[in-house]
């Protein structure tokens, strides 16, 4: 499967004031990181095809990490709903969800909340985990770990978002300590209903803070 664009952290952003931002929203942004046309451009037909590609030889499971990756996944599929109505080759394409907390404000916490572990549904099956962000990767590793206990036939996992940070603990290697909002990725549940991927500042966290 491909392996992604890589962006340079400030290097590559965008002016805010050069993109639309709700108005709720614009003193709480430093700048806009991926605006929402590449990310759709990317999360497009090539990814959906690439996809059919690799793991398209028996019944796909989608299991979408809630809450943070749904516009991620929610675009990803219809992709492949319309690969599937256009090509010679289709699959079935089943989904499920997992709800996984760890994040407060802009730290890991110690637990790793795994919600909705009714996954039988998983046995057997060509398993694609979708996800919106990988940062320290505890939260991948925790959730791979436990699939494994629902014996899928295969697990690919797929992340919109796999940042370079010095936290990282092995999943993914790099650096970078911005944290990034919208697209349905959130902070405090916050920046949710934002379409531009954007970099938070640090006084919006203060104001947004639990
Ligand atoms: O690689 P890690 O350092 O473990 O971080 C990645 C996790 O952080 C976010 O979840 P969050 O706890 O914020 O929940 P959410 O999906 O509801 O936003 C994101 O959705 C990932 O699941
Ligand atoms: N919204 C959001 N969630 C994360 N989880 C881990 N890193 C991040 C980040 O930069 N932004």
């Amino acid at each position: 499967m491909a392996c992604g664009l890589q962006i340079k952290d400030e290097e590559s952003s965008y002016n805010k004031n050069l993109f639309c931002i709700p108005k709720h929203y614009e003193e709480d942004l430093e700048r806009v990181f991926i605006p929402h046309g590449l990310v759709l451009d990317r999360n497009g037909e090539c990814l959906a095809r690439d996809i059919i590609q690799d793991m398209g030889s028996h019944h796909i499971v989608a299991l979408r990490v809630l809450k943070g990756g749904y516009k991620f996944f929610a675009d990803l599929l219809d992709h492949i709903k319309v690969l599937n109505q256009n090509s010679d080759k289709s699959v079935p394409i089943t989904v499920d969800f997992v709800r996984i907390k760890s994040y407060c404000s802009d730290s890991p916490t110690e637990k790793i909340n795994i919600i909705g572990e009714e996954l039988s549904t998983l046995n057997g099956k060509n398993v694609l985990v979708v996800e919106d962000i990988i940062e320290t990767g505890r939260t991948m590793r925790a959730l791979l770990s436990k699939l494994k206990d629902y014996k899928p036939k295969m697990v690919k996992v797929l992340s919109l978002l796999i940042k370079r940070t010095h936290q990282s603990s092995g999943y993914k290697p790099g650096y970078t300590d911005k944290f990034v909002v919208g697209y349905a990725l959130d902070y405090n549940e916050y920046f949710r209903d934002l379409n531009h991927i954007c970099i938070l500042k640090e006084k919006a966290k203060e104001k947004y803070k639990i």
